[in-house]
């Protein structure tokens, strides 16, 4: 390293080191009245204390000590930790207006150039214009059952494949159905069985996505002056990193954005959310939106389904009682002459019920996505301060013993009324989705896409023995999670095996159809 680039390192290390000082002290000044929390180390604050995984526990655990709303502070970012129903209602839904932005990501956001995709938008006019261009098309169960033949038949081929690889990789299998899914919704594009080039980009820009997102992995998110580096400067690896990711993400929502428009042309386009915004003839900073909310669909939508599907198979292999029963519900009312449809599912109270019990058992967000507060508010005497993040803790609450009884047992029976006037719980919906403003879009089609697999799956297959990638069997109390901002299973094997020589022929039926 050459003499003056040694200086000018010297320079940035003097200069970070000075703004963490200043914005420390100056939190510190006003953070007599914030909530209160566990007391960190000069200028980094808290940012040793929070684990990288599964951090949801320990803000729960921390919640014991500090209360259901506290606060922390990380490289001098103050964060709100709520780890109750009350606060995240109080302040996520009624106050919306102020706490319905999302956290600045520099390199994440700007950089990388998420923040044009909704889940890291920013507050603003945009957002409400992605917003109302997706409900559009998702905003009610009504008009996401228009989607319900898409979902049926690409449920139908994964009973397929489960039945000639009955060993098969679960999670690739699950992902391959929900990528097909909502890439027909947003580009009426049919992907390949295997190795589709567009599943491909969209995976590669969304892992990228996580790797970039994670707070503190880019000193740039501290120190936001960072960002006029240029690429070429020595040490700015970071930089040219991603310059890559953002051409990545760039890709990933213009190649099937483009499908659309050569298919229209060619008049040979399947519905989709594309085609039916591109049909309004838009301008062309419209079609920008079309084409980012619809990229925004594939990216909310694909490996949130995943989770929740994937629970619902380890659940069943862990409850088998359960099974039975919503097996019995679903020969009920479909019989074994055909395979259910999502229309029968209006008719099972109790597989509905395992829906809202495979929602709350495992978060597929346990931390929810980061909100951020637009102004200082003052709430029960606590200020919370302009800039702040503010995290829900979905797993503590969807695990309060005030709210649901014994709430680590998979009981899907606590949302069905009972002998003696007994009650349902509370909806899990209410907290699984995100709250206010920027409550998850998705929650219908979430709706529709895990009753169908769920229904489907019930009707021909026993699902049974769980184990974990060593081979060690699962039961209720060894089964774990993975500790991202999206949870999953993990890595586990389970026998899937067709529940007759009728189940087995029907499935085959479905194939030839
Ligand atoms: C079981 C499945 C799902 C769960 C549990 C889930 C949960 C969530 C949660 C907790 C949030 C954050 C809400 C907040 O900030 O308060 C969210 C946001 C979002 N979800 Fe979902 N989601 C699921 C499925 C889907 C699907 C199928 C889509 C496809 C459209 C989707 C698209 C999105 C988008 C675009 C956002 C960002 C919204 C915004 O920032 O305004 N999600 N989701």
């Amino acid at each position: 390293m050459g003499s003056s680039t040694l200086l000018t390192a010297w320079h940035v290390a003097a200069a970070v080191l000075f703004v963490l000082i200043v914005r420390t002290a100056i939190l510190r000044k006003r953070r007599g009245p914030m909530p209160p929390g566990p007391s960190g180390w000069p200028i980094i604050g808290n940012a040793l204390d929070v684990p990288t995984a599964h951090s949801w526990k320990a803000f729960a655990k921390w919640g014991e000590q500090w209360g259901d709303l506290m606060s922390i502070v990380l490289l001098g970012q103050p964060m709100v930790i709520i780890n109750s129903y009350k606060h995240a209602y109080e302040l996520l839904e009624k106050r919306s207006a102020l706490y319905s932005d999302r956290p600045h990501m520099i390199m994440a956001g700007e950089i990388v150039g998420w923040d044009q995709i909704l889940v890291l938008q920013r507050y603003g006019s945009q957002f409400r214009e992605y917003r109302r261009l997706m409900a559009r098309v998702l905003g009610s169960r009504k008009s996401v059952e228009a989607f319900t033949p898409v979902i049926e038949e690409q449920t139908s081929q994964l009973l397929v494949r489960l039945l000639r690889e009955p060993k098969s990789d679960l999670p690739s299998q699950i992902r391959k159905m929900t990528g097909a899914i909502v890439l027909m919704i947003s580009y009426g594009y049919q992907p390949q069985e295997e190795d589709d080039p567009l599943i491909k980009m969209a995976e590669e820009a969304t892992e990228q996505a996580a790797e970039v997102a994670q707070p503190g992995a880019f000193l740039v998110d501290v120190f936001p002056f960072l960002r006029y580096v240029p690429s070429w400067f020595p040490g700015a690896g970071w930089k040219r990193k991603g310059e890559a990711y953002r051409e990545n993400m760039n890709q990933m929502s213009a190649v099937p954005h483009q499908f659309v428009k050569n298919q229209m042309a060619a008049g040979t386009a399947i519905p989709s959310f594309t085609s039916a915004m591109l049909a309004d003839n838009p301008s062309p900073e419209e079609e920008y939106r079309i084409q980012m909310s619809a990229a925004s669909i594939y990216s909310g939508g694909a490996d949130t389904t995943v989770s929740a599907e994937l629970t619902f198979i380890l659940a069943m292999g862990l409850w088998p009682a359960v099974q039975r029963k919503a097996q019995a519900e679903l020969d009920d009312v479909v019989g074994h002459d055909r395979l259910p449809t999502y229309a029968d599912v209006a008719q099972m109270p109790y597989l509905n019920a395992v829906y809202l019990e495979i929602l709350r058992w495992n978060q597929v967000v346990p931390l929810g996505v980061p909100h951020a507060i637009l102004d200082d508010d003052v709430y029960e005497g606590y200020l919370i301060p302009k800039g702040s993040i503010v995290c829900v803790n979905q797993w503590k609450i969807l695990h309060d013993p005030e709210i649901y009884n014994d709430p680590f047992t998979f009981n899907p029976e606590r949302f069905l009324p009972g002998p003696n006037g007994k009650q349902p719980e509370m909806d899990p919906r209410k907290i699984a989705f995100g709250f206010g403003r920027r409550i998850c879009p998705g929650v219908h089609l979430a709706e529709v896409s895990v009753l169908t697999v769920a229904a489907m799956m019930l009707s021909v297959f026993n699902i049974s023995n769980p184990q974990n990638k060593d081979g060690i069997p699962l039961h209720p109390g060894n089964a774990e999670y993975t500790g991202g901002t999206i949870s999953h299973p993990s890595p586990f094997t389970c026998d899937i095996a067709p529940r007759s020589a009728k189940a087995k022929a029907l499935i085959l039926a479905a194939a030839r159809a």
